[in-house]
């Protein structure tokens, strides 16, 4: 039987305790790789593993940039900056987001990333998860998945009953 996630075949459901272990990986990923005045995240996804990179590195001023996303339209392109980035952090450093770190939960076409990058052409773009058609704009990642997998975020789950086996779990 072939299930469907979201309109792709394979789940990647990732738990809370899952979660905390592969942001606090992507800390470590980071640390010695640069040092950043600031944290822009990429809500609403990126502020969960914002608040977990931030803690590791020590880094206190976190700035949110939101994007909404159409995902039917999403490949060419159409997305709508409903927040945007505070000047003042844009010009920390050099300028150019030189002194930021982009976070976000994952990346998958990519669309949401370049927009972002465009506003921080300097900065460091870092995801927990990647997909290979947004890789190529993520300069730090923990795992891929490959692109027909939905990944199931515990902030968007809940315990539910699941029935036995033997009763057509998996028939
Ligand atoms: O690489 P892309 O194809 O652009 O997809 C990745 C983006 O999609 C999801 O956010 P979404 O726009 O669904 O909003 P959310 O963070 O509020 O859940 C995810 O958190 C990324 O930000
Ligand atoms: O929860 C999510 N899982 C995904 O795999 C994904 N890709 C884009 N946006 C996403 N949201
Ligand atoms: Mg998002």
């Amino acid at each position: 039987m072939s299930e469907d996630h979201a309109g792709q075949p394979k789940a990647f459901p990732v738990s809370w305790d899952q979660f905390h272990r592969d942001a606090r990986a992507l800390a470590w990923r980071l640390s010695g790789q640069g040092e950043w005045s600031a944290i822009v995240c990429i809500t609403r996804g990126g502020l969960v593993p914002a608040a977990i990179v931030a803690r590791e590195l020590g880094i206190r001023v976190i700035e949110t940039v939101g994007v909404a996303s159409y995902h039917e339209y999403k490949e060419q392109g159409s997305l709508q900056v409903l927040k945007p980035v505070d000047p003042e952090i844009i010009k920390l450093g050099e300028g150019g987001g030189s002194q930021v770190l982009i976070i976000d939960d994952l990346v998958d076409t990519g669309a949401t990333a370049r927009v972002v990058r465009e506003m921080l052409p300097k900065a460091h773009f870092a995801t927990v998860y990647a997909k290979p058609k947004g890789r190529p704009l993520v300069d730090t990642f923990v795992t891929e998945v490959s692109q027909d997998t939905w990944i199931y975020f515990p902030w968007d789950m809940g315990l539910t009953f699941q029935p036995p086996i033997n009763q057509g779990a998996f028939g």
